[in-house]
């Protein structure tokens, strides 16, 4: 007999709490009705339309190759959601620059021809939208901005966010993270401390064994217990910037001290409702993340207020040459004070921001910290730290290639003075280094980030949805069809220098004019077109900032193990991710006890 329960049953059972309800339900039955309610809609859907005809001389869906599939499962019984990043990438060296995946009866076109790939950006958002419910969930949850948006609510945001984020805005920006890079540097000598404490007890000197000459001493303690993946001085970093050149300046005490914590559940709240199709959280179904979610929007959105409230707009007339927070220079293109508007470097923001209302400020600052600290990828779930991951796989990419670091610490030694000497810079000696663009100042470093970049970005697939139809590298795609774009697969298959899966920074530095304006063409790490990542130039700035002033005081190399230890994988959701990669920092200065 099949078990009945309450709805509310089940959801305790679950740990999710709801509102007095009593709809009577199994499991069971409730989970196969919808799904074959979902897929009857699909398929009725999928085949009831009258089919369009595709342009003279173009593939449509249906010509495209697919691997092979099972009954209504499509591909999904080839792929955990982990892997689906590898899975897709393998198969589109496999089946060529264009192919079919079938997400259950769900076509998904995958493109990675560089021409198809260039175009798919160039048509958003207009043409393209995020697929799946990235702008519901994002709408339903309050936090609506910039990378949630479509459509003209897009176009109004990016006309007033992108301002706020130029080169030369973020140029000013480099007293602001020299702090922060101290705070690094302290977090990295203890995250040192601890790996060498490991390494220590795995490798114990064998002169202070005791025992007889036929004893046999043990000299290798390995233990993989030992070994965590974190990297949270490189989060704490990234979220610190962040959070300062947002709103804050130098001044964390506005909001919460437990600020960092908490991100997390927004994050995993928001990944959560993206893969379920309806807003439950709207109609009083709450776990208690959900309720936790509430209460770090609305303290985050008190703390914005509160600061917008206090503001007083005679601290920047007075500091001119301080940089503006966003918040302070979206502050006062909302008041449309002319003069410290221009003066701020946004007048051409000015207009946009008139129409600006207090819960759009907030919804974009929290967006801003969603996609400078943490990709958020609520399409399937992924969570990546961008500025985290890609400084965590740097060091790794340094760490296995000896002759590169020798020459990225060549170059900060020589700008930035000995490690010995620089180890003890105040933020002030630091900064009296920097010159205006730290990104042009350290060419060979900033090669290192572009090279780790084209060969493990942290965002290596773009998603999207036709809003009319299109014909993307001669195939025919009708309105409403998904397609996934492989940028880091396109971006190989037309790599302009030898050796293309190889890590050669140089190949930024010392190849022709055209295979670099090439490579520019095709680095797609921070995406491309009208949606391309407004944060990049503090992105730069920031990672250039790290290895700099910060990795470069280390020697970096592969913790030893043996061979039975799992191997270094691109872990992912939709994001890389760098799994097992587990790696000393050996001070080149004597570090202060
Ligand atoms: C290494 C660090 C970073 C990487 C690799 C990165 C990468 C990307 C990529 C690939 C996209 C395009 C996603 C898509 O179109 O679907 C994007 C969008 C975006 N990024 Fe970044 N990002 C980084 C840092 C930042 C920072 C520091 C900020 C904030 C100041 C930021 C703000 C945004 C926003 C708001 C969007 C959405 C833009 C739009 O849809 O118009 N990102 N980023």
């Amino acid at each position: 007999m099949v078990k009945m329960l309450s709805l509310e049953d089940a959801m305790d059972k679950l740990g999710i709490v709801t509102d007095s309800r009593n709809i009577q339900i199994s499991n069971t039955t409730a989970v196969a009705g919808v799904v074959s309610i979902a897929t009857a809609i699909t398929l009725y859907k999928m085949y009831s339309k009258p089919k369009k005809p595709s342009p003279a001389g173009c593939k449509t869906i249906k010509d495209l190759p697919n691997p092979p599939t099972r009954f209504l499962l499509g591909n999904l019984y080839q792929v955990g959601l982990k892997e689906i990043l590898s899975t897709l990438e393998n198969y589109a060296w496999k089946y060529g620059t264009a192919y079919n995946y079938f997400f259950g009866p769900w076509p998904i076109v995958i493109l990675s021809s560089p021409a198809a790939v260039d175009q798919f950006f160039k048509e958003r958002p207009h043409n393209i939208r995020r697929s799946f419910n990235t702008e519901k969930v994002f709408e339903d949850s309050n936090i609506a901005g910039l990378f949630s948006m479509e459509g003209e609510q897009w176009r109004h945001s990016r006309n007033w966010m992108a301002p706020q984020l130029t080169h030369a805005k973020v140029n000013k920006a480099s007293r602001v993270i020299t702090n922060h890079l101290l705070a690094l540097k302290s977090d990295m000598e203890q995250r040192s401390k601890r790996n060498e404490g490991i390494h220590q007890k795995w490798f114990p000197r064998t002169d202070q064994q005791t025992g007889s000459s036929d004893a046999w001493p043990e000299t290798v303690r390995y233990d993989p217990d030992d070994l965590v993946h974190e990297i949270t001085a490189y989060r704490h970093y990234a979220f610190s910037v962040i959070v300062d050149f947002a709103f804050a300046h130098d001044n964390s005490n506005l909001f919460s001290p437990t600020l960092f914590e908490d991100m997390k559940v927004i994050f995993d709240v928001v990944r959560r409702r993206a893969a379920i199709p309806f807003s439950y959280w709207k109609y009083g179904i709450r776990t208690a993340s959900d309720r936790k979610f509430d209460q770090v929007i609305a303290d985050l959105k008190g703390s914005i207020k509160h600061i917008i409230d206090n503001y007083n707009p005679e601290d920047f007339k007075n500091d001119s040459d301080k940089m503006s927070t966003m918040l302070e220079s979206l502050w006062f293109a909302a008041q449309e004070d002319d003069a410290i508007t221009e003066r701020s470097g946004i007048s051409t923001a000015r207009k946009a921001a008139k129409r600006v209302s207090i819960d759009d400020v907030i919804g974009n600052l929290i967006t801003a910290i969603i996609a400078g600290y943490v990709n958020n990828s609520p399409n399937f779930g992924a969570s990546s730290d961008t500025t985290s991951n890609t400084l965590h796989i740097i060091t790794y990419f340094l760490s296995c290639h000896p002759e590169v670091q020798r020459k990225l610490h060549e170059e900060t030694d020589r700008i930035l003075g000995r490690p010995e000497k620089r180890a003890n810079y105040t933020a002030e000696e630091l900064y009296a280094l920097f010159e205006v663009d730290i990104v042009k100042q350290f060419p060979y470093t900033w090669a290192v980030i572009q090279e780790s970049n084209r060969l493990m970005p942290v965002a290596a697939l773009i998603d999207g949805k036709l809003t009319k139809d299109l014909v993307l590298d001669n195939v025919f795609l009708p309105k409403g069809t998904t397609v996934f774009a492989m940028s880091r697969v396109a971006a190989f298959r037309a790599c302009p220098t030898p050796e293309p899966f190889k890590f050669k920074p140089e190949r930024w530095i010392e190849s022709t004019p055209e295979q670099r304006r090439l490579h520019e063409k095709l680095s797609w790490g921070f995406g491309g077109g009208p949606r391309v990542c407004p944060g990049r130039h503090l992105a730069g700035m920031e990672l250039v900032g790290a290895l700099a002033v910060v990795i470069s005081l280390f020697d970096v190399q592969p913790m030893e193990e043996p061979f039975s230890a799992p191997n270094v994988i691109e872990g992912m959701d939709l994001t890389s991710l760098l799994l097992n990669a587990n790696l000393r920092y050996l001070p080149r200065y004597q570090v202060q006890q």
